[in-house]
């Protein structure tokens, strides 16, 4: 990784920390209260850096700057062609930094590095390019109302947009909400979580070196109920985009509606079920089930983590996932053989270990794992429950961590 890797997680090097700051107008800067908030390795439970605590003033002074810049016009006002250019240069700072930007995800969220070099951060790349290409194509319509009159359509950027993002996929999420909304035209405060703010500020500084105009882009870290409630409580954004908890969800619609009504976007929690019938290829419904329930240790909304299995071929499933997990490696996220890294932060660790030890007082079978494991930081075993039932909480609410609920059905 170069000369910039100074610190070791997991006995792997990463790269030095360089941007800490919140992003604003261009510029990196402290927190007008001057606070920090540490963000933790989860491969140890150590500091990793210290960021900028952005709150309600950080929050205004973003917007306002995303006002001014959308006034301007120079982002909203410039030509698709010339919007989409200046995101493909991003894109390609992105695939050359593409490294960095996993190792940043690796030691801040505990994923693994692998996925996130080869397939998050590319897919980041191919997301923007995929909007710079639609950037020039925003179209309306033109409706022929009678034989003397046309009515048409033109849209429009919405102008100032805030984004709200969960810690799960840091990249990826930045990106799905970031591309769409700087190929319309629109200037944007983006909230990452609090506990996986270091790739966002990096991409803050990539969009400055790809030419995106200062107040286009700003990034505002800090914690929710301070920075993401003055964010979706905020009278001068123009809509606000969230991922995350449902709980969360329903505030940040709340707050939308009392505010200026602005319109929302959510994307929420699941309980994804996987049904399974008696004529499917064993095999490979045992490696996707697996594969559907354990990805980035279940840290996903669509884990298919309750799994109805058809009779003729429960036991046969059974007995093969147990085999599967026993393979499944947990350990350090940069190992290229590592299946699992830890769970993002102690609170998840603590929440997904009291969800299996309910399961386990709820009545249903323990089949595999169950455990935390390794000396330090927040890994836990792929754990696998039968003979769960429909009401008990394991297989009604969203775990969010590597646990997977069998289900046999006639
Ligand atoms: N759909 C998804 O991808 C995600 C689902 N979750 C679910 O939520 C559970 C709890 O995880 P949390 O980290 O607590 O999620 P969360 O919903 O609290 O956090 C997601 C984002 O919302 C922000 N936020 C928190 N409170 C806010 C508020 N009052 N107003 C505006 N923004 C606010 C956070 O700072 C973060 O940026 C997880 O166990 C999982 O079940 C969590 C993250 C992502
Ligand atoms: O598209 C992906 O690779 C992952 C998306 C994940 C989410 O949207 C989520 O968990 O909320």
């Amino acid at each position: 990784m170069g000369e910039e890797c100074k610190r070791t997680s997991g006995g792997h090097e990463v790269p030095e920390i360089k941007f800490t700051k919140l992003f604003i107008n261009g510029e990196f800067v402290d927190a007008v209260s001057g606070k920090t908030f540490e963000t933790i390795d989860p491969t140890t439970g150590e500091v990793l850096a210290r960021v900028a605590e952005g709150d309600k003033e950080d929050i205004d002074l973003a917007v306002k700057m995303a006002r001014d810049a959308f006034d301007c016009g120079c982002w909203p006002r410039m030509s698709g062609s010339q919007r989409g250019k200046i995101m493909m240069r991003l894109a390609d700072l992105i695939d050359q930094h593409a490294e960095e930007l996993a190792a940043l995800d690796c030691v801040d969220g505990g994923k693994l590095f692998s996925h996130v070099k080869f397939l998050e951060i590319p897919k980041c790349a191919e997301c923007l390019r995929y909007f710079a290409g639609a950037a020039d194509k925003i179209h309306g319509e033109t409706l022929k109302m009678s034989s003397e009159m046309q009515a048409y359509t033109l849209r429009e950027p919405v102008g100032v947009v805030g984004h709200i993002i969960p810690w799960n996929f840091p990249s990826t999420l930045f990106f799905y909400k970031v591309s769409p909304t700087l190929a319309a035209g629109c200037t944007m405060v983006v909230k990452p979580a609090e506990q996986t703010p270091l790739s966002a500020l990096f991409y803050a500084h990539l969009a400055k070196q790809a030419g995106i105009p200062d107040g286009v882009l700003n990034v505002v870290t800090g914690f929710g109920p301070t920075a993401g409630a003055a964010l979706s409580s905020h009278m001068d954004v123009d809509k606000i985009s969230f991922t995350g908890s449902t709980e969360v969800g329903r505030l940040v619609m709340e707050a939308a509606a009392k505010s200026n009504l602005k319109p929302v976007s959510l994307e929420l929690g699941g309980k994804s079920p996987l049904i399974i019938f008696d004529d499917a290829d064993v095999d490979m419904a045992v490696d996707l089930a697996r594969m559907s329930s354990f990805y980035n240790k279940g840290e996903i909304c669509v884990a298919g983590s309750r799994i109805y299995v058809q009779e003729g071929i429960y036991d046969e499933f059974v007995r093969k996932s147990a085999e599967k997990a026993k393979s499944w490696k947990v350990g350090d996220p940069f190992d290229p053989q590592v299946n699992q890294g830890p769970q993002v932060d102690k609170e998840q660790f603590e929440k997904v270990l009291s969800y299996i030890e309910h399961g386990k007082s709820a009545g249903a079978t323990l089949l595999t794992g169950g455990k935390a494991c390794g000396e330090r930081g927040y890994y836990i075993e792929p754990t696998i429950f039968t003979d769960v039932k429909e009401d008990m909480l394991i297989a009604q609410d969203e775990i969010f961590g590597p646990v997977m609920s069998l289900m046999k059905f006639k």
